[in-house]
């Protein structure tokens, strides 16, 4: 497994891995791996002949009073997971190397960007939508890997890269979950012992949501019921809500055509947890 530090040796080793008219894939990431990663690193391998995965914990997708000097790292742990993956090439440039002095260029993406993660953290998608188009550039990646989990993310990502006619693949990976059911994420270990019993709650409170919506239920009465047993059990819900799964506009009344999502973010203790799930 390769690991590239500096821009020229990522090009050098894509165009290896490029050789002979090979496919590569690329798993953006921020480190700290777990199994949710891995399963994408996986995705990638069976979509194409190498994959990369790049390690960049992203100061232009944080705000200033956001978690970014205590983001979770962990460079050993992390390159040994990938080795064990199968992974062919690891790009982690500094932060100097991503945006040297004198970068003046961003990506603004309007439409999947309004509401929900764009309101409570603006300028987010400013700084993944920058960041993701600079790792395709720079990787020149065929196919590039994302989690269901982040849905508003993959969505922007999916839309810039169509609207940018940049020709990577975008691939989707279904959310990979602990076997209570809590979405794998890196900030939950963060949660305290007994914020982390309450966490799976959350899903539980979607999936009977997701019901009530899909059999008929009004869209209203099932999210506020769920609100209210979120706080019942202490989380502090930024939203829950039914979107159209693509744009991420608001459904007031269930969609007769095209897929919905249920969406969710709720504060437990410190961390904030993210959650999706498809409706009907
Ligand atoms: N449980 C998961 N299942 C599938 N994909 C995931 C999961 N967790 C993260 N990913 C995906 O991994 C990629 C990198 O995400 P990131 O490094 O932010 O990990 P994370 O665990 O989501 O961290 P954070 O705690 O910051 O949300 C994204 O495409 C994200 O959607
Ligand atoms: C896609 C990404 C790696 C861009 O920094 C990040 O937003 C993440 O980890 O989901
Ligand atoms: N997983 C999304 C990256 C972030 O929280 O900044």
């Amino acid at each position: 497994m390769q690991i590239c530090r500096d821009l020229p040796s990522l090009r050098a080793a894509s165009a290896a891995l490029h050789a002979g008219g090979k496919r590569l894939a690329l798993v953006p990431t921020m480190g700290a791996l777990h199994d949710g990663h891995i399963a994408l690193v996986t995705a990638g391998r069976a979509a194409a002949d190498a994959v990369a995965t790049s390690i960049f914990v992203n100061p232009l997708q944080f705000n200033p009073n956001e978690d970014l000097s205590r983001y979770p790292r962990d460079e050993e742990g992390d390159l040994d997971k990938l080795r064990r993956a199968g992974c062919d090439l690891v790009w982690m440039p500094p932060v100097e190397a991503m945006y040297p002095p004198g970068s003046a260029t961003v990506i603004e993406v309007a439409g999947p960007t309004a509401g929900w993660e764009g309101d409570a953290r603006p300028g987010h998608f400013r700084g993944v939508a920058t960041v993701c188009c600079k790792l395709f550039l720079q990787s020149q990646a065929d196919v590039a890997v994302f989690g269901e989990k982040d849905w508003q993310q993959l969505q922007v990502v999916t839309r810039m890269a169509a609207d940018l006619d940049i020709p990577t693949r975008i691939l989707p990976v279904e959310t990979v979950r602990e076997v209570d059911g809590l979405a794998m994420s890196s900030r939950n270990r963060f949660l305290s012992s007994q914020d982390r019993e309450t966490a799976p709650v959350l899903l539980r409170v979607m999936t009977q949501a997701a019901a009530a919506i899909a059999t008929g239920g009004t869209v209203e009465a099932a999210l506020q019921d769920g609100l209210a047993t979120l706080r019942g059990h202490g989380f502090a819900p930024d939203y829950l809500a039914l979107v159209e799964a693509e744009t991420l506009k608001p459904l007031a009344a269930r969609r007769t055509a095209g897929p919905m999502r249920l969406i969710a973010a709720a504060r437990l203790g410190t961390v904030r947890l993210l959650d999706n799930i498809a409706v009907g």
